[in-house]
């Protein structure tokens, strides 16, 4: 496949770069700059000013500008040299590299002109090679002696990378490092900074730094991993209010969302000698979430995410079931993470134990959950974290999540956090793949409490990839006789492993959480407005005259069958516990059909411009009462499951849910 170049209007070109997993970059040949990079879901991950010209004379600010054979003003040329503006070539012998996919990769070339051999007099052709691939952009830069005599040259990737907050970010990786301050004169000092964090103008070029360097963008659940080779040193550049006012394609509040940090060979300019060629690479990952030093790769460390400042894990951790040594003791405030070494440092925190540094928290992505839930299964050889149990509990199944009410679980409280739990799904009855969500009372006094799904299944992508699914869930208190069945705020978060809708693998993980009623509507309004619900979706005002068809068939939620469910608790013993009885079983007015059962605790309550248009549709909808507009829940409590009707079948309390605009 040819290169994807777009021909602007202003008569400009744009290579368009994409990557199966729907990643993206655009790179344009004035200054052989990337100008773009975006992730699969269209985030953009560089920062590039609103004031930016994408033309001469001036350098593009934003993207990733390409110092070369000057940085800054370590000499007489321009400022960053001049190879930022000019106009590129397409590099059609880019060999020794081998050739590559041209929709994920372009290769530039810029070579001197007469015009350069006379401020810079070294014949010289610079390369770059620049693809991407999921979560990674990729850029190799070579430069070749075309002379006939010897030179040397500085080099350097700038990154303008999009932040969110930059008093969020923190970089590591340079900590103890001698650096040059750009703002001292280039003098040199010692980084003291455990991790560089960022409160006023910073331009310092570190020297002899590693290979990978980290920016964590707390605020995004970010990383980016800067990877490098051929470029010993890294600048970290900010300007701050104060300078971004002075620059005059930057807009004044712009510095709050960029920082730069840049691959460089700047201290000792690298010498080539006549046909010598000089090669430099550098990655840029995302990977998300937080980041530790040490191990960056997700799927074999689980690192990310396992500090909380919540007082029960913090409690945990304390006493965790690892070896003293590696628990965080009251005297003392840190603790190195067993795998990666990632030193927590609790010192700077004033209140007494259990605090944690502010802002760390136990707040794993969706992406995350299901990597530790692949550890915990052992998917691909992996292992769980060795502290993970303290962040997500293993529950056994007759404690489990299904026979537990949410309050009684360990570790859950009322006041607005999650907690974590890795649990076994049970299947409501001896045969069939139904899943039980009903929470067995275990005395008199508790309340019939089942879970009923929320929303659509959401699919969780990693790396591109299917890995597992999320489901939400409400706990509601069953309904009883006459009475509708009452929302209740505890919510659940159910991960498990596939692609398919039916829970697979050893466990799931259960996130709960008792939503402050705030919080509650918004959660609300945000999937709405999110589209997580997916789906079908009617203005309520609008009574439907014809009946939705099935979106996707949600087997377990089909399984909702309150009848089944009282004679299940008869099974279970409980049949002398008269408050989890519902009507009487022998009443089969109404016929109702399909999974009509899975939304019963929303249809009892809804008005008759959703409901008649089932009942129209479905002569076999007996006692609903269409005048009330209401409908029994003995009714629906009674419901046979019958065979789906032609005209009419709902998968799941999703898709009715959309369809009516029930929330
Ligand atoms: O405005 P530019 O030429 O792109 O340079 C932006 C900044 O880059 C640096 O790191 C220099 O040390 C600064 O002095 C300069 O202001």
């Amino acid at each position: 496949m040819p290169l994807n170049v777009v021909n602007d209007r202003d008569g400009s070109s744009r290579i368009l770069l994409t990557d199966p997993a729907g990643s993206t970059a655009e790179v344009l040949l004035y200054g052989g700059q990337v100008v773009s990079w975006r992730n699969e879901r269209r985030e953009q991950l560089l920062y590039m000013s609103s004031k930016a010209q994408l033309k001469p004379p001036k350098a593009i600010r934003g993207g990733l500008p390409i110092c070369f054979p000057q940085f800054g003003n370590f000499g007489a040329l321009e400022r960053h040299g001049f190879a930022r503006n000019r106009f590129w070539s397409f590099d059609n012998d880019p060999s020794p590299l081998p050739p590559a996919n041209q929709q994920s990769t372009v290769d530039l070339v810029l070579k001197s002109t007469e015009d350069d051999l006379k401020i810079w007099p070294h014949s010289f052709e610079l390369r770059v090679r620049i693809s991407i691939s999921p979560g990674k952009l990729t850029i190799i830069p070579r430069v070749r002696n075309t002379d006939l005599k010897a030179f040397s040259f500085m080099f350097s990737l700038r990154n303008y990378l999009y932040v969110s907050d930059i008093s969020e970010v923190r970089v590591e990786g340079l900590e103890t490092l001698d650096y040059l301050d750009n703002l001292m004169r280039r003098e040199r000092f010692t980084e003291q900074a455990d991790a560089i964090t960022f409160d006023g103008e910073v331009d310092k070029v570190y020297l002899n730094t590693p290979t990978k360097i980290a920016i964590i963008d707390h605020e995004r659940k970010r990383t980016i991993e800067l990877r490098k080779e051929g470029m010993p040193n890294a600048v970290v550049w900010n300007p701050w209010d104060k300078k971004a006012k002075s620059i005059a394609d930057m807009g004044d509040e712009d510095y709050t969302t960029m920082l730069c940090v840049d691959s460089g060979a700047i201290e000792t300019p690298i010498v080539l000698k006549p046909h010598e060629e000089w090669r430099g690479r550098q990655e840029l990952s995302i990977v998300s979430s937080s980041y530790c030093s040490g191990q960056l790769d997700p799927r074999k460390v689980m690192e990310r995410t396992w500090i909380v400042d919540g007082p029960w894990i913090a409690r945990n951790v304390k006493n965790a079931s690892v070896s003293s040594a590696l628990q965080i003791k009251d005297c003392e405030a840190y603790i190195n993470c067993p795998n990666c070494y990632y030193r927590v440092d609790n010192s700077n925190v004033l209140t007494p134990w259990p605090g944690l540094p502010k802002g760390v928290k136990f707040e794993p992505t969706d992406e995350e959950v299901i990597e530790h839930l692949e550890a915990k299964c052992g998917i691909d050889g992996l292992n769980p974290h060795i502290l993970i149990q303290d962040f997500i509990c293993s529950v056994t199944q007759d404690v489990g999540i299904n026979y537990t009410h949410p309050q009684n679980l360990p570790g859950v409280s009322k006041d607005g956090t999650s907690v974590f739990f890795f649990n076994k799904t049970a299947h409501a009855y001896q045969n069939g793949q139904r899943k039980r969500r009903r929470i067995t009372p275990t005395s008199l006094k508790d309340e019939s409490v089942r879970w009923h799904k929320t929303g659509q299944t959401k699919p969780v992508i990693l790396n591109g990839v299917q890995k597992g699914c999320k489901k939400i869930m409400v706990l509601y208190k069953s309904a009883r006789k006459g009475l509708k069945p009452e929302k209740s705020n505890w919510v659940l978060h159910q991960y498990h492993l596939g692609t398919e809708e039916g829970e697979i693998g050893e466990y799931v993980v259960s996130k709960i959480t008792y939503q402050q009623p705030k919080q509650w509507e918004k959660t609300i309004d945000e999937s709405e407005s999110s589209g997580a619900r997916g789906g079908l979706t009617t203005p309520k005002t609008t009574t439907p005259t014809q009946a939705k068809p099935v979106i996707s068939v949600d087997e377990d939620e089909i399984a909702y069958d309150d009848t089944k469910m009282v004679h299940d608790s008869f099974a279970e013993g409980l049949d002398n516990i008269q408050e989890a009885s519902y009507g009487s079983t022998s009443d089969r007015g109404a016929q109702v059909a399909g999974n009509v059962s899975v939304i019963e605790d929303n249809l009892v309550s809804k008005k008759v411009e959703a409901s008649s248009c089932l009942v129209e549709k479905n002569p076999n909808y007996g006692n609903v009462d269409i005048g009330s507009g209401n409908f029994s829940v003995s009714d629906l409590e009674n419901a046979d499951l019958g065979t789906l009707p032609d005209l009419f079948s709902l998968a799941s309390e999703d898709s009715l849910l959309n369809w009516l605009g029930w929330f």
